[in-house]
């Protein structure tokens, strides 16, 4: 990838690491110093175009790397450089592999749930001319080096297909340990403990003297012990969550119209029933009457809770989400998120599936709601927490008497003069 800016003089070693201050390595002694908010710039203008070309290698609908959330993450970025001679001499970049400590809920091989606070892969790109070349294991290399981590230790969010291939090749990762959310983990992620992060993350994560202190292990920290089926939320929010909330309205008017023809995209990977559409296209809107009709089976109405329970025409998506709630619960289990259900074609989770599909209702709405960090910072949420322990959100997408959708659905209304009730 090449930038009308002088790469190979902003970024003079092969590998750049850059935090949240994406701040401009030092320079090579004897060469000219633009100032210094303009070698930022270059940066963030590097950083948005990388997260682009990613986005758009793996079919996402918005980059889920760029300056603004570089900013606002404690990620840190490990950029790639190419050092052969360029004719333009200018340099290009290859690709990048962004990584951050996130705490999540993974089950374990006994599907006990565990709170842990591993390194994650949260996105990855090698530019398509130059992959299958080595590249992507030069900066992974370089990455658990830095991180001092090692590979089964890690999590990754939403693996693609050549991702997973890549870590089967290059480090035996093979067989996982299902989830119910968008991580993937791997055996052996258990085994060991878990270290504190290593001082490329550590440093921006606390102070820099706190980087230098010896690293104490940090095991993984485990849950009480494990409940009922139905009483377990477990969550974790993806870094791709904001991809979700951004583009599509709630349920029902997110219900796609019954098509007779096979989508032109096939549906997006997901590691759990309707969970993560972010890999592929959004669905589109429903048509106004299918949308007049299932707004008057909103709940909390107890007709529209008969009604729905009995609905011929939900999604069998839908029908799987409410199955085993007793009637009159139907209404309030459907604490729809902003995520349509989707076809899990996710081959390492899917033994999962029937009994995630029961646990979506509770689990989606839970891991969207976000909160601030522990450490007060104001990043952008990183984690959740259990939804018991949080206050209702502000503004969510649920159907059950919801006040943003009341006044979506009035709005709609008095604009069409068509309020069917
Ligand atoms: C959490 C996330 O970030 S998920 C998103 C991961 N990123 C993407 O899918 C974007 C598109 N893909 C890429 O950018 C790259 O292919 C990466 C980053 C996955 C791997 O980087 P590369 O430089 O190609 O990897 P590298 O050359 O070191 O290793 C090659 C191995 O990766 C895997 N791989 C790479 N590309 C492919 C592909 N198109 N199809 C299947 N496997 C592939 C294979 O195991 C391959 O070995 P092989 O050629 O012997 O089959």
């Amino acid at each position: 990838m090449e930038f009308p800016f002088d790469v190979d003089a902003l970024l003079p070693e092969r590998i750049t690491v850059l935090d949240q201050h994406l701040r401009p390595p030092a320079r090579r002694p004897g060469t000219t110093t633009p100032a210094r908010v303009d070698l930022q710039q270059q940066i963030m203008t590097i950083v948005d175009e990388l997260g682009k070309a990613s986005a758009k290698a793996q079919h996402l609908p918005a980059p889920i790397t760029s300056a603004s959330r570089m900013q606002s993450n404690r990620h840190v970025m490990y950029v790639l450089k190419d050092t052969s001679a360029r004719p333009a001499g200018k340099g290009a970049i290859i690709g990048f592999l962004k990584v951050g400590y996130k705490k999540l809920f993974v089950l374990d091989d006994r599907e006990a749930h565990n709170e842990v606070e591993p390194l994650c892969i949260l996105d990855f790109y090698i530019h398509e001319s130059v992959q299958r070349h080595g590249h992507g294991r030069e900066l992974f290399q370089y990455m658990l080096q830095k991180e001092r981590v090692e590979p089964h230790q890690l999590a990754i969010d939403r693996p693609s297909q050549k991702l997973l291939k890549f870590l089967n090749k290059h480090y035996n990762l093979e067989t996982t340990v299902p989830q119910v959310n968008n991580f993937v983990i791997f055996e052996g992620f258990f085994a060991h403990q878990h270290r504190a992060p290593a001082p490329s993350l550590r440093a921006t994560r606390h102070s820099r003297a706190a980087a230098v202190d010896p690293l104490p292990a940090a095991p993984a920290r485990k849950l009480p012990p494990k409940r009922a089926e139905g009483d377990i939320k477990p969550y974790s929010s993806s870094d791709r969550e904001f991809l979700k909330v951004a583009v599509e309205p709630p349920w029902p008017l997110n219900r796609a119209p019954r098509r007779a023809t096979p989508p032109a995209h096939p549906p997006p990977r997901s590691s759990s029933l309707g969970n993560s559409p972010e890999r592929g296209p959004l669905r589109p809107f429903v048509p106004e009457q299918e949308l007049l009709r299932s707004l008057r089976l909103c709940p909390p109405h107890p007709t529209a809770r008969l009604l729905l329970a009995t609905d011929p025409g939900g999604s069998p998506a839908q029908r799987r989400r409410t199955r085993g709630s007793p009637p009159g619960l139907v209404a309030q289990s459907c604490c729809y998120s902003r995520h349509g259900g989707l076809n899990s074609s996710f081959p390492n989770t899917g033994n999962q599936e029937s009994k995630q599909g029961e646990q979506e209702t509770e689990n989606r709405s839970a891991s969207e709601e976000h909160v601030l960090s522990q450490d007060g910072s104001g990043e952008e949420p990183t984690h959740t927490v259990p939804p018991q322990a949080q206050a209702p959100p502000a503004q969510s997408w649920t159907m059950g008497g919801d006040m943003f959708n009341a006044r979506f659905i009035r709005n709609l209304q008095e604009r069409r003069s068509t309020r069917p009730w």
